[in-house]
């Protein structure tokens, strides 16, 4: 279900906005359970994003920060979630969060799903908070069209929560949490930007086909509201 419809004049009044909203949910899970949670996206969206949440005075040593998905590069890679996160997240008043990561120094994208399902077992049920991006394929995390565990990742009964996936657009093979681990948020947003994605929103509203554009998922099977944060 979609939840509220926020419009910005640009991205940096939505990034001051989205981070004081992030803030204040990750506020209310340090004062209600003394920990709180949450997944991010990666791609180039969400930096503007980072660096205002980074600039919070949370008590960030007892949040746990973790990706919704990520390559399976290596953390130094320019093409690493990670790396992004490390860059522009885990920053300023954020440096002390806890930072649980996807990849691992695995063989396979498998073996590496199986252990991030492991490590990220005490913070996903549910998180906090997950801010979603979406690509103009209508992907969100990595639900791809035509990926290979697609419909394994969008299964509300999957029991792992972190999958691994591939798919022709993807470029590398990637690591995604799947449905059932996103779709509870307490607060779950998604953040897009620009005309392109805002015609591509408009188009997954109009149908539910999800293998044609896996956010349908999300936007139409999600427990917790959508709430969207858009700027041109
Ligand atoms: O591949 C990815 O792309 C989407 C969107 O990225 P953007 O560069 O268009 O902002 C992102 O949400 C996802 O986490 C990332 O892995």
């Amino acid at each position: 279900m979609i939840g509220q419809e926020h419009i910005f004049a640009n991205g940096a009044e939505l990034a001051e906005t989205l981070a004081k909203d992030v803030a204040e949910r990750l506020e209310r899970g340090l004062s209600e359970r003394g920990t709180a949670s949450i997944a991010v996206s990666g791609g180039s969206t969400p930096k503007l994003f980072f660096n205002e949440l980074s600039k919070h005075k949370l008590d960030w040593k007892n949040i746990s920060v973790t990706l919704v998905d990520e390559r399976f590069v290596a953390p130094e890679s320019d093409r690493s979630n990670h790396k992004l996160v490390a860059d522009y997240l885990l920053q300023n008043a954020a440096t002390y969060a806890y930072f649980v990561p996807l990849f691992q120094f695995f063989a396979t994208p498998d073996d590496a799903a199986t252990l991030a399902t492991v490590k990220t077992e005490a913070i996903c049920d549910p998180f906090d908070v997950v801010v979603l991006g979406m690509g103009t394929d209508g992907h969100t995390a990595s639900f791809f069209p035509g990926g290979d565990n697609l419909e394994e990742a969008l299964d509300l009964d999957e029991e792992r929560a972190v999958l691994p996936m591939a798919a022709e657009t993807a470029g590398e093979e990637r690591l995604t949490f799947n449905l059932s681990a996103l779709h509870d948020a307490r607060f779950l947003v998604l953040h897009i930007e620009g005309a392109a994605k805002k015609e591509t929103l408009d188009k997954a509203k109009s149908d539910l086909d999800e293998e044609d554009m896996p956010v349908r998922a999300v936007l139409n099977r999600a427990e917790s509201p959508v709430h969207i944060y858009w700027a041109p």
